[in-house]
């Protein structure tokens, strides 16, 4: 038996259940195909306990339902859970569970996509036809462990990590993270926690954040460019970690932002891992060379014995591995070869949403549709107000205060709003800057504060009360009180 929809979508994540809300709030009929016996199973079945969402609330919201006013800033895993089981119910969406799809095709003659699909439950294979085709299986579909020489001598446990959950069974036990990625530089904090002697891969350089930092330049990037807003963060992270050269971890030379979106890559967002690893609980080692049994040897020669290793290697697409006729959207990786905001669609019907490299914020955004083009009045002035700032920058020329009144005639109060905030804030991180300058006469710091372009930012605030040395608005002991401030805006 067939069954036909206008749309199918493949994937009951928070992209696919996005989707389909969006369309059943338009009485766009659709079905949604899930393998699993459950929406949102990375989330539900596939993550540890500690899980915390790492970007503010108003940066994970679905469409057309915000998080309760209540809920914190930071949402834990149960709270998202909870809010996408709400969002499911609240907006009809049914997805189709037990349900892999084997194979999705285009037939030209009858302008359709035809979906084969295995019922998991009867072991029977189902027909699907639909005008348009969503493909929401996500970034994350599929555990990624590498082909390590010698690990299939490895007598203790291997895990992905996305079937790691707590460090209770890890209790003195010497245990590897391979990978510091969000999820590696966590797990080992837990592991480390939990009474295990944890050690953790790094191959590659890596951005360390705190989340009131990502927080802070996401609203940042509304306003200013994003080499300015690398700077201020960038600031910021060795204001508050120092050199971090010394326990083995190198900044990469571009910016967190500025690699979050160009290659998708984010920075990782500190748990306490950093305290760990400065404190010599978390012992920090290079690429792994081979196994052999119990032991590995990594790259600078040094050998050790380990009882288990948490592979934190991240995650595989798995589009290539059914989507037929996809017209040479996706590379060998099963990503879109296209970058946002041209990301989202294809030829014939074929759509792909969760696929932007932003988390949640990206989802959201797919499932809305919104693209440069489609930006509302508010952000057109916004990106038209960005991008004199970013001419300004280009030409080493300081904005005057007739072109920044000029700039910011009109905008709607929501935005005046925002850049009232960022008035308030700016002032006070120039003065913070200057603070830290004074108080510590150290090379390095001057360095990075050299580098720091906020001054720019002066062009959102009238330069008559942006006083460098003159009086100061601003009490600053610490960068804890000034990060604290973040809460503000
Ligand atoms: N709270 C939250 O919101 C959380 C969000 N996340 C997000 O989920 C997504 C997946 O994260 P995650 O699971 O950490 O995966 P990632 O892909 O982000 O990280 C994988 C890590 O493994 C390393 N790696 C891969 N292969 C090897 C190898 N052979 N040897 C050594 N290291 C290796 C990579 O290094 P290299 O760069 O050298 O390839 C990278 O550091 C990310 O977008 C992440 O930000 C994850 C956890 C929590
Ligand atoms: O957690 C992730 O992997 C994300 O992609 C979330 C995210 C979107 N934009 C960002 C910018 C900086 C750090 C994280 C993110």
């Amino acid at each position: 038996m067939q069954k036909e929809t206008v749309v199918l979508i493949v994937g009951a994540g928070p992209a696919g259940l996005a989707i389909s809300a969006c369309l059943n709030l338009q009485n766009v009929p659709n079905i949604v195909l899930e393998k699993e016996d459950l929406c949102a199973s990375l989330w539900k079945k596939r993550s540890y306990d500690r899980l915390k969402l790492h970007l503010a609330k108003q940066f994970c919201e679905l469409p057309h339902m915000p998080f309760p006013q209540n809920a914190p800033t930071f949402v834990s895993k149960t709270g998202f859970i909870q809010y996408l089981d709400n969002y499911v119910s609240h907006f009809n969406v049914n997805p189709v569970y037990h349900r892999t799809v084997e194979s999705a095709s285009f037939d030209k003659r009858g302008g359709k996509w035809l979906v084969i699909v295995r019922n998991t439950l009867f072991n029977m294979i189902e027909k699907y036809e639909g005008t348009f085709l969503v493909v929401a299986t996500g970034e994350n579909s599929e555990g990624y462990i590498p082909n390590i020489p010698g690990l299939g001598s490895f007598c203790g446990e291997v895990m992905h990590s996305s079937h790691y959950e707590n460090g209770k069974t890890f209790d003195g036990k010497n245990v590897l993270v391979v990978g510091c990625g969000n999820s590696g530089m966590e797990i080992a904090y837990d592991l480390s926690n939990s009474g295990a002697q944890t050690s953790i891969v790094v191959r590659s350089p890596v951005h360390v954040l705190t989340k009131r930092m990502v927080q802070l330049g996401m609203v940042l990037l509304k306003f200013v460019t994003c080499e300015l807003v690398d700077n201020i963060i960038l600031t910021l992270s060795k204001l508050n970690y120092g050199n971090l050269s010394d326990y083995g971890l190198q900044r990469p030379k571009q910016g967190p932002f500025y690699l979050k979106n160009t290659t998708g890559r984010s920075p990782v967002i500190d748990v306490g891992t950093m305290e760990k690893i400065k404190a010599q609980k978390i012992k920090v080692l290079p690429s792994i060379r081979k196994v052999n049994g119990d032991y590995i040897q990594f790259a600078n020669g040094e050998t050790k014995s380990f009882d288990a290793i948490v592979f934190a290697t991240g995650y595989k697409s798995t589009v290539r591995k059914w989507l037929k006729d996809d017209g040479g959207l996706f590379n060998e990786e099963g990503m879109p070869k296209k970058r946002v905001p041209n990301h989202w669609k294809g030829e014939n019907g074929l759509y792909y949403a969760g696929f932007s490299r932003g988390g949640l914020y990206g989802i959201s955004n797919d499932a809305k549709g919104r693209k440069e083009a489609e930006l509302d009045n508010a952000d057109l002035e916004l990106s038209s107000k960005r991008k004199a700032v970013e001419e300004s920058i280009n030409e080493n020329n300081f904005i005057t205060e007739a072109i920044a009144r000029e700039m910011s005639r009109g905008l709607t109060s929501g935005c005046e709003q925002d850049i009232q905030k960022l008035e308030n804030y700016l002032p006070l991180l120039e003065n913070l800057v200057h603070h830290v300058n004074l108080v510590n006469n150290n090379h390095r710091i001057t360095c990075w504060i050299s580098d720091l372009k906020i001054r720019w930012s002066s062009t959102l605030t009238s330069s008559s009360i942006f006083h460098l040395h003159g009086p100061k608005f601003y009490q600053i002991n610490d960068l804890h009180f000034e990060l604290g401030m973040i809460l503000v805006i």
